[in-house]
């Protein structure tokens, strides 16, 4: 291979490469420039060779790139500019398209140090990786997207039982760990099965999400969690109440359900909508799992529906044993 051939073999790499060359020497000044950095520069290689780095744009090149250089060539180490961190160091447009808006390109450069016939200098190789970040845009976007509906359910827009159960057990935890409280609360609509039937699918869907409103309408801290439970059953956890807010917190949930007005025929607990209420109470004296405590809280929802609906029961842990008075509304009083 004659020394001519690999001469225009490796000239026409340099120019046809899809990635920006620039060599600089310890002065900055330019000693090469390829096609791809004239075409997005629109500066071509005559006018910019022998020029200096740091005064060839019509705006400076970022201060990290100068000082990139001046490692690169100081300590002979390469130098790699994050795009995470440095999006676009040189004003570099994508290709001419004179009907088009200029847009600036966002970049990935790698420094390495060379060293020509006794003479320090630096390889900038310039990279676009603005169709990399746009694609990483949209994936992190899709995921988020993913990422909610897996957790939320698809009619009410609430939670859905599966993020209620990472973020339950979290908060159990974090709860004994702390030596706080924690109370949870399983709700019931009550007669939904008649109320469906007679008012129809539609309207049963609609009644669910009026509640599921409702019943959101009531959380006050970041920390509050409701999520549907399955059916017409939802799920509540608030993190450190005593146990007598949590009985007063219940009363609102059930007095937001009654002002809904929903007419419910059928039931025979309230001429509206109602629901039913078990809830327990998780303190640090309390031994248990985030199985039991949910577990009291549906016992505690049992024995409500048990007692004609329409009410709250409390359940105390560990022993299960019925603490509370049957509070609320009786069924005869709406
Ligand atoms: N419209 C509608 N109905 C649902 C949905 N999920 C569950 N249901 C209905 O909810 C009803 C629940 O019925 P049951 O479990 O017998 O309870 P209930 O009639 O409310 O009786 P109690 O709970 O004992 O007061 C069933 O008829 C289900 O079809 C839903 O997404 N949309």
């Amino acid at each position: 291979m004659s020394v001519q051939f690999a001469s225009e073999v490796l000239n026409q790499i340099f120019n046809t490469i899809s990635v920006g060359l620039i060599v600089v020497d310890r002065n900055n000044q330019i000693r090469l420039w390829n096609d791809w950095v004239e075409k997005r520069s629109n500066i071509e290689a005559s006018a910019a060779i022998g020029q200096y780095i740091t005064a060839i744009f019509d705006e400076p090149p970022s201060t990290a790139f100068t000082l990139a250089i001046t490692k690169t060539i100081d300590y002979r180490l390469p130098v790699i500019l994050s795009n995470a961190l440095h999006r676009s160091p040189l004003p570099l447009y994508e290709r001419n398209d004179k009907n088009r808006e200029k847009k600036r390109i966002h970049q990935s450069i790698t420094l390495t140090p060379l060293e020509v016939g006794g003479e320090r200098q630096c390889l900038i190789q310039i990279t676009d990786s603005t169709t990399s970040i746009k694609r990483e845009k949209i994936l992190r976007s899709h995921s988020e997207l993913l990422k909610k509906e897996a957790t939320t359910d698809s009619l009410t827009g609430i939670y859905n039982r599966r993020f209620f159960d990472e973020h339950f057990k979290m908060a159990l935890a974090q709860a004994v760990r702390h030596g706080t409280s924690l109370s949870v609360f399983m709700v019931d609509i009550d007669f939904f099965k008649q109320f469906n039937d007679y008012y129809g699918h539609v309207a049963g869907d609609k009644a669910l999400v009026q509640v599921a409103g409702a019943l959101k309408s009531q959380l006050l801290r970041a920390s509050d969690v409701l999520a549907r439970f399955g059916g017409e059953e939802f799920v509540l956890m608030l993190p450190n109440i005593s146990q007598e807010s949590a009985m007063q917190f219940a009363e609102k949930l059930q007095n937001a359900i009654r002002d809904l007005h929903i007419p419910h025929e059928k039931s025979l607990a309230s001429p509206h909508i109602s629901i039913s209420i078990g809830f327990s109470h998780f303190s640090k004296d309390a031994l248990l799992d985030s199985a039991a405590l949910l577990k009291t809280a549906d016992a505690a929802l049992y024995a409500a529906k048990n007692n004609g609906r329409n009410r709250i029961f409390f359940l105390s842990l560990p022993s299960l044993t019925e603490q509370s008075r049957s509070l609320s509304t009786p069924a005869s009083k709406h």
